[in-house]
């Protein structure tokens, strides 16, 4: 009875159009011991042939995308992309995951429609080097760090305390995690020093978080990794540790994830409340299933997972790698300029948008600036 409900909820929110692709997985935040072992695949399941299977409970945003915008008609799509696995390919290296020209243009083509936010596990500073895009929205360190259009001075519902306004560019920072970044500097340190003999590992500074990389470690190792690193969170209650792609994530243990941030970017657009808002979120890791889950919980949106085999997931729809995410990224702009024609995102969504100018130029929309 309250699986047919349930069914019946999740068909009404446009979420699937068969009533038994969806499938919820409760308690998706727990960390396996798949993915802390070196040489496995973030939560993948090992046999290839269930990949079919999955592919019917989380169908290509591809085949899918002519009913996805059918569905999309009259709604104002939100789009928030994750960078790395998801708009570059993973690599061994941290520090050279670039995405190719084609996806920048992709991106930037779809900007142009559609309000956009990259909310990357990186450092903001970090990820905007790789993007280099300036008419989107960028969220660093797992949400904890972002820059987006001033928030409404009329909510004041206390619910953002620490909105600064950055006057040259128009636009409001919000960093939640601020009063830990003492603590953080003090953790890199040690990691740093415990790490030092164990080849391959690496330490990645990515500001309100810091990743301890694996990717190279050799796998009698990793034991060792993992205990120092641990040994060190020891000493340090107000953070957790979490594990990513061959990557272990630490954190401030605030309430504040990725989807906070998705929450938090429709807030400043204006759009939170809105009941004709579907946000679109592309995202291959564990951390994008808080987003994931966010838009689940609205009720209209697409959550999409990067996966090129059967994983976990709470997201509804699925791109096989960043190669299909440049693919729906541009069909997705192309259905736009087919459907509004001449209308620009400016008289679409009252705001100037183009690539030098990311100002606001409709302050009745978004409200008076803090
Ligand atoms: O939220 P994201 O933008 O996806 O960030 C999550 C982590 O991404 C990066 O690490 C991953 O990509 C690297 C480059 O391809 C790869 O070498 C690594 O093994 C992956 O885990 C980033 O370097 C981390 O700091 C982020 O936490």
């Amino acid at each position: 009875m309250f699986k047919r409900n349930f069914t019946k909820l999740n068909q009404a929110m446009g979420f699937q159009r068969s009533s038994d692709r969806q499938k919820v997985q409760p308690g998706i935040s727990d960390v396996s011991s798949n993915e802390r072992a070196p040489n496995s695949c973030h939560g993948a399941v090992s046999d290839d042939a269930n990949y079919s299977s999955w592919m019917a409970e989380h169908p290509s945003a591809l085949t899918s995308f002519d009913q996805m915008m059918k569905d999309a008609k009259g709604k104002k799509i939100v789009v928030f992309l994750d960078y790395d696995g998801t708009l570059s390919p993973i690599v061994n290296d941290p520090d050279r995951a670039f995405m190719s020209d084609e996806m920048r243009a992709s991106v930037r083509e779809v900007a142009k429609y559609f309000p956009t936010a990259i909310i990357s596990g990186r450092s903001r500073d970090k990820v905007k080097g790789f993007v280099q895009l300036s008419n989107i929205y960028y969220a660093g360190s797992h949400g904890m760090d972002i820059m987006a259009p001033p928030r409404p001075a009329r909510s004041s519902d206390g619910k953002y305390p620490t909105v600064v306004l950055d006057r040259k560019s128009n636009e409001a920072v919000f960093q939640p995690a601020q009063k830990f970044l003492p603590s953080i500097q003090k953790i890199l340190k040690e990691l740093e020093e415990a790490i030092m003999k164990i080849q391959g590992a690496r330490v990645e500074n990515n500001r309100f978080c810091v990743s301890v990389h694996f990717r190279q470690v050799r796998d009698e190792d990793y034991g060792m990794l993992e205990e120092k690193v641990k040994s060190i969170m020891k000493h340090y209650p107000d953070f957790r540790l979490g594990w990513g792609k061959k990557v272990m994530e630490i954190r401030p243990s605030i309430e504040w994830n990725k989807g906070n941030a998705l929450e938090y970017l429709l807030d400043t657009l204006g759009l939170g409340n809105c009941t004709d808002v579907l946000p679109v979120y592309i995202g291959d890791d564990r951390t994008d299933e808080d987003a994931f889950k966010v838009i689940r919980k609205r009720g209209q949106g697409y959550p999409i997972v990067v996966a090129s085999s059967p994983k976990d997931t709470t997201a509804s729809y699925s791109l096989h790698d960043p190669s299909e995410v440049l693919t729906f990224l541009l069909r997705l702009a192309r259905w736009r300029k087919a459907s509004s024609s001449s209308r620009s995102l400016s008289q679409i969504w009252g705001v100037d948008m183009h690539e030098e100018n990311l100002a606001y130029v409709n302050e009745s929309f978004f409200g008076m600036m803090i």
